[in-house]
Order: structure tokens, then sequence, then C-alpha cells
């Protein structure tokens, strides 16, 4: 799909009163002379959970590591809970529940002794609650980090981090190595954990269906550092998929008002954010040999799809 046709942040986006949790302005990030983004622009506002959305590849986990601070941007700056990314206090790191792609450094402490070594680093503690995750794993407390399995792992820093009770969390592919059940233990934790009020999820996963009931906002990351954000609510209302027939001619193209063009199912599909009347009139206009047919009724994973192709 042409990048030019997607805008940084989609007009129609309302822009939120609340103080962002997260902001990043400007950011631009290459590792060697491959840029994964140039100028990237959004915010989280605080008490929203907000999926940050992208195909294997895009730099999500990078995004994380430099709002972390743990790498330096080419350009442009990243701002969490108030603090700039490269200079957070060690009282705003403790507001941050973080997980993170490759979890526990620490994998010679056992159960019990990593949940001591944490537990002075975080004035609002909750022990009852890591013991609660962990002791589903069914093992004894002087079991090593290091010979678990990677979703037993996972099992350990989800505890860890809902004991922290943190702000914000920033959960990087939370599911990664989890099974079914314990992901949807952890997703009904998550739910308990934003009852108490106030506080702000910034997460990617790759299970799209779970976002569904979970996430007021989603970021779609596209290769090249283009991006979509809008309210969930706002991307089911106006994210349309038509399936299409030609008649003759080209295939249409993303063009601004069609954001993206199927033609490797079984029936070729057109992805737009334009309303029927202005889809219609655009298509008489530009492709007339379009004739569309039927809306397809979309789940996100499609829309996702939708807005980033398949391959
Ligand atoms: N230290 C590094 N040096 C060079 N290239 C890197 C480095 N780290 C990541 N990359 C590359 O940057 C790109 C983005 O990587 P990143 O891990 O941020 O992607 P991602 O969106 O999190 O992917 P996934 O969904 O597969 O986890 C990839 O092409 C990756 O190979």
């Amino acid at each position: 799909m042409s990048h030019e046709t997607v805008p940084q942040t989609h007009p129609g986006t309302p822009m939120t009163a609340a103080a962002p949790a997260i902001e990043v302005r400007h950011l631009s990030h290459r590792y060697g002379g491959r840029y994964l983004y140039r100028d990237l622009n959004f915010a989280v506002p605080e008490g929203k959970v907000v999926a940050l959305l992208g195909k294997n590849g895009v730099g999500k986990t990078t995004l994380i590591r430099l709002l972390m601070g743990y790498l330096r941007p080419a350009g442009g700056c990243c701002r969490v809970l108030g603090g700039d990314s490269h200079d957070l206090s060690p009282a705003t790191r403790a507001r941050i529940g973080l997980l993170f792609e490759g979890h526990l450094a620490y994998d010679f402490m056992s159960i019990a002794g990593i949940e001591r070594f944490y537990r002075p680093f975080y004035p609002r503690w909750r022990r009852e609650l890591y013991y609660e995750l962990v002791d589903r794993l069914e093992l004894p407390h002087n079991h090593r980090i290091g010979r678990m399995s990677c979703g037993q792992r996972s099992q350990v820093v989800l505890g860890l981090i809902f004991a922290q009770d943190p702000d914000l969390m920033i959960l990087d592919d939370y599911s990664m190595g989890l099974d079914a059940g314990y992901r949807r233990l952890f997703l009904d934790y998550l739910k308990g954990f934003l009852d108490q009020g106030g506080k702000t999820v910034f997460l990617t996963s790759h299970v799209v269906q779970d976002m569904e009931t979970l996430v007021d906002e989603v970021i779609v990351l596209q290769r090249g550092g283009d991006l979509v954000q809008m309210p969930l609510a706002e991307l089911r209302a106006r994210f349309r998929c038509y399936a299409f027939a030609l008649e003759r001619g080209e295939s249409p193209r993303p063009d601004g008002v069609i954001e993206n063009v199927d033609l490797h199912g079984r029936e070729p599909l057109l992805y737009t954010f334009a309303d029927p009347e202005v889809l219609a009139g655009h298509l008489a206009r530009h492709w007339p040999q379009v004739r569309l047919g039927a809306e397809r009724t979309m789940t996100l994973e499609d829309a996702f799809i939708g807005l980033t192709g398949k391959y």
C-alpha cells in the first residue's frame, strides 16, 4: 500500500483532554542506514488502553525500547508519565510496569527470591497478587526461573508487574508463550487492574482478537513508519470493506480514498474510511471499471489485515 496515502494521525481522531501518559513527537529511528520511522507522532492518553498493532518487524519493540530510554532516537523525543524517556527518574520508573521481550534477566533467582528482590523498589507492592498468580504454576517457591518454560517465565513476570501496581503498564507481546487459559486469566487480571481507575495500558500483541474487548484505541503502525490512530469504536464505524468485480482494465490502487485493495483472496476486496456516497462518487470518477459488491462485516483482525495487507 502506498504510504503517502496514510496520514500520521488519521483525520477525525478526537483530541483528548487528559494529559498523555505517553507522548511521541517527531520521532525517528534507524538501525544502520535503514530508517524504521521518520517523524512519528502519537500520544497515549492517561486512563486509556491503547494497542500498538503492526506486522512483524515494523518496529514495535524498538519503540518500547525508545520509550524506556534504552535506545537513543535519531531524532525527536518521547515522554512517559511526564518525564523525558532519557531521563526517567527511579520514582517514575517505579510507576511503570514493563513487560519486555526477553522477560527476566535474573534467571538465577527463585520464585520467592525474585519477589524479595523486586519488592523494595515499589512502594505499592502487592505481594498477595504475585503469589496468587505464580502459585497457579504449582511449583515450589525455591524453583529457579532459569529452569522454567517460556510460558512459566511469562507468568512470573506478569505476577511481578501486577504486584507492582503501576500507573502505566507497557506490555510488549504479553501473550508470548502463554497457553490459552492463562492468556484469558491474564486478561481478567488486567480488567481488574483497570477497574481501579486512572490506569493506562500501552500494549502490543499479535493476538488481535484479544483487543476487541480490551482496548479503547488502536495505533496501527505500518512499514515505513506511517500510522493510523483512532478509537476502536471509530475504526469499527468508519473502516469498511467491500467485495468488488472488475469490468475491464487495471485494478484500483490505494489513493487516499481507497485505503487498501486485497487481490489475494477468493474475491477482490477494497477497504476505505470514506462514506459510501463519497466512495461511489470517487469510483465513478477515477475507477469506473470497478463494480462494487456487498459490504463485508469485519472483525478487528480483518480490519488489521485490511489496513496493513496480508503479506
Ligand atoms: N539492534 C538491532 N540492529 C539492527 N536491526 C535491528 C535491531 N533490532 C531490531 N532490528 C530490526 O528492526 C526492525 C524492527 O524490529 P522490532 O523488534 O522493533 O520489530 P517488532 O515490530 O517488534 O517485530 P515483531 O512483531 O516481530 O516482534 C526489524 O527489521 C529488526 O530486524
